[in-house]
Order: structure tokens, then sequence, then C-alpha cells
């Protein structure tokens, strides 16, 4: 039943995970995704490594591109200090739509804010909308061919700090080349690379981690 495999893995959390528990709404997406059916999340293994860098950035400002069914989104929440913020931009309304049901299952609604349309539209807006300058962290898990588009958006838009932490998922696979030569290659970022897996597959995937130098 569940119209959409979004609308089937917010029924599995409803009926399974316990309300406000952020670490069983996790595991309940991971183990749907992991034995029932695939979907695209970070996933446990990658998210292993999501949740370090979330710990040692410790952010004020988080960016995500890509909510999805806001699976990344919850296990970034979870994890912030008290008073950070964390604002993930999704372009389905339908993903948005349960990513906001499966975020409010989590109790985790109140430290995000989920906007609906495309990046490219939305990053310029940020500022102004939320009355900030600079983000700390951003999570870049939407088209893989914008991945590069977008980081140089954020450079324009002066919404990265010397030090901000960008984190890439899927450059191994699907594959992000452009934005990896760029984030190699530029003498404005230095990265490293964490080799992982696909979420819930064994096939090679990793993160970029690319810090800001200014
Ligand atoms: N606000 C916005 N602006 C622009 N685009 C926006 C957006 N909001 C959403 N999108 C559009 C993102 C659509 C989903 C992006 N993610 C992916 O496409 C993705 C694909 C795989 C995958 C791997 C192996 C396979 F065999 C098949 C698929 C794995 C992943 O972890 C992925 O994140
Ligand atoms: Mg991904």
């Amino acid at each position: 039943s569940g119209k959409s495999r979004p609308m089937r893995i917010l029924q599995y959390v409803q009926n399974t995970a316990v309300q406000g528990d952020a670490n069983s709404v996790i595991s309940a997406v991971d183990s749907y995704c992991a034995n029932v059916e695939w979907a695209m999340n970070v996933g446990d293994k990658k998210g292993e490594i999501l949740d370090a860098v979330v710990l040692d950035v410790r952010p004020r400002w988080v960016l995500e591109l890509g909510t999805y069914c806001g699976y990344s989104t919850m296990r970034i929440a979870r994890l912030l200090p008290p008073g950070a913020r964390l604002i993930t931009l999704e372009m389905n309304h339908h993903y948005a739509q349960v990513a906001k049901q499966i975020l409010g299952h989590a109790g985790l609604d109140s430290q995000v804010d989920l906007l609906v349309g495309a990046s490219s539209a939305l990053i310029p807006q940020l500022k102004k909308k939320f009355d900030m300058d600079k983000f700390d962290l951003v999570f870049i898990d939407h088209w893989k061919t914008s991945y590069l588009p977008d980081t140089k958006l954020l450079e324009e838009c002066d919404l990265l700090a010397s030090g901000t932490v960008l984190l890439a998922d899927n450059v191994t696979c699907p594959g992000a080349p452009e934005y990896l030569h760029y984030v190699r290659n530029s003498p404005r970022y230095k990265s490293l690379y964490f080799p992982s897996q696909l979420e819930y597959l064994r096939v090679e995937d990793g993160m970029e981690k690319s810090v800001f130098l200014g």
C-alpha cells in the first residue's frame, strides 16, 4: 500500500518507530530500506561519517541541499547544539511533505526549516530570509550535476566563511566528477575523501569533505 516509496517509508516509521525518539526513526528507515525496498537515503554507513563531521564542526547554521525523506536531516538535527538551525531545501513537494511528517515523528521539526524549491532559486534568498550571514556546514545531496554550480553560487552569495565545511554525498556513485575536480584543485578548498559504501548495498561510494579557506 502507500502510493509512493516515501509514503511507504513514512507508514513504516509511523507503525514501528517510537514517537519523539529520533534514533528509533533513523533505525526504522534503515531497516525498511535495507530489507524491504532500497531508497536513496545517505544510510547508516555514510551516516556515521556525517555524524562525525557534525559533532566535529558543532555548527550554528547548517544548509542541506536535497531533503528527500528527511533521513540525513534527522541525523544532522539530532546532533545540533541548542539554538542551532538546519535549513534544508527540497525540490519535490511530495518528498517535502513526507519529510515534514518523518521529522515530526522524530520530534526534530523545531530545529529544522524545510523550504520547497530549486536550490539555485532559494540560495540567494537565505541571508535575508533567516537574518543569517554564513553557513558553518553544508551537506550536499541533491542532483549530482547541481553540486558544482550551487557551490559556486554559495561562494557568490558570500554564504561561506573561512572554515566552512562542505560535505558531499555520492561523489563516487552516482558520482560528481566536475564537483570533485573543482574542490580538489581549487586553492580555496582543502579537500579529503572518506571512502564508504552506497546506502544499503555492497557498492563503493564515498563522501568528500571540503573546507573553504576564504
Ligand atoms: N532544492 C533542490 N534543488 C535542486 N535539485 C533538487 C533539490 N531537491 C531535490 N533535488 C533533486 C535531487 C534528487 C535526488 C538526488 N539524489 C540522488 O539522485 C541520489 C541517487 C543515488 C543513486 C545511486 C545509485 C543508483 F543506482 C541510483 C541512485 C544515491 C544517492 O545517495 C542520491 O542522493
Ligand atoms: Mg545521496
